[in-house]
């Protein structure tokens, strides 16, 4: 079993059915960063993902991850449905069975990390969708969440809402309290905003290093495809 800082996990051969989907993945990211994951569309990032959430199991081999984790949907509407942003954020943490005081502070310190703690008092629905996705950021704080697993947060927004979200997974990251983010993209800028990166085809992680190496690596595949006129 691998030990990684604060995200340790060892994914050996994943069946969904009969088909398998992850084969001997295995990656590594370091305590306190942000990393990205990308690769084609059906390469098993997603799945990955959710078998770090816990949301799959996997019914072969074994998987290892440290430390309380949250999972942030695409689509913020599946995540983020109480009545007002406070209320949100604090609904996660009824399971704990905590003092008033306790919940109010993590609520507060939380939405202040994704720089949403004015909007505390406000209706949901008046909330953009980047808005949404940092109150859902803000509800896996609260319950002390140190690995965030970021499923293409950025796919509906507009530019503002994309920065809003980047910017405060970006500030959680670096913050005195260290957070770990995988996070799912297909827009390459985004990759900019990341301290390193992974990149899979066919369920296999196929790349993992520095944002160079991956942007090298795909600018490749795009080059070979273009020189094989649209095909692989
Ligand atoms: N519930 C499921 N049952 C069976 N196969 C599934 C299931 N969910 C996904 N798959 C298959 O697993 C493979 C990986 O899917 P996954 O959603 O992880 O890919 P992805 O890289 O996240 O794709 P995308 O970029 O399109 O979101 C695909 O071949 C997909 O069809």
């Amino acid at each position: 079993m691998k030990k990684i800082g604060n995200l340790n996990f060892l994914l050996l051969p994943f069946d969904k059915g009969e088909i398998p989907v992850l084969k001997d993945c295995s990656l590594r990211i370091p305590e306190g960063q942000l990393w990205m994951l990308l690769g084609p569309n059906g390469c098993g990032k997603s799945t990955i993902l959710k078998a770090m959430a816990g949301l799959l199991r996997p019914n072969q081999g074994h998987m290892y991850v440290a430390g309380p984790r949250s999972f942030v949907f695409q689509n913020p509407d599946h995540q983020v449905v109480m009545p007002t942003v406070e209320v949100d954020v604090a609904f996660g943490l009824g399971r704990f069975n905590l003092p008033l005081d306790e919940v109010l502070t993590r609520v507060h310190n939380a939405l202040e990390a994704v720089g949403m703690d004015e909007y505390a008092q406000r209706p949901i629905q008046i909330l953009s969708g980047g808005q949404k996705q940092r109150v859902a950021i803000a509800g896996a704080l609260a319950e002390a969440s140190r690995v965030l697993l970021l499923d293409e947060l950025t796919t509906f927004l507009d530019e503002t809402d994309q920065m809003g979200v980047l910017n405060a997974v970006r500030k959680v990251v670096g913050g005195a309290d260290p957070v770990t983010a995988l996070w799912v993209t297909h827009r390459l800028e985004e990759l900019d905003y990341a301290d390193g990166a992974i990149y899979m085809e066919n369920g296999r992680v196929v790349l993992s290093g520095t944002v160079e190496d991956v942007k090298q690596y795909i600018q490749k595949q795009q080059d070979q495809m273009h020189n094989n006129g649209g095909f692989r």
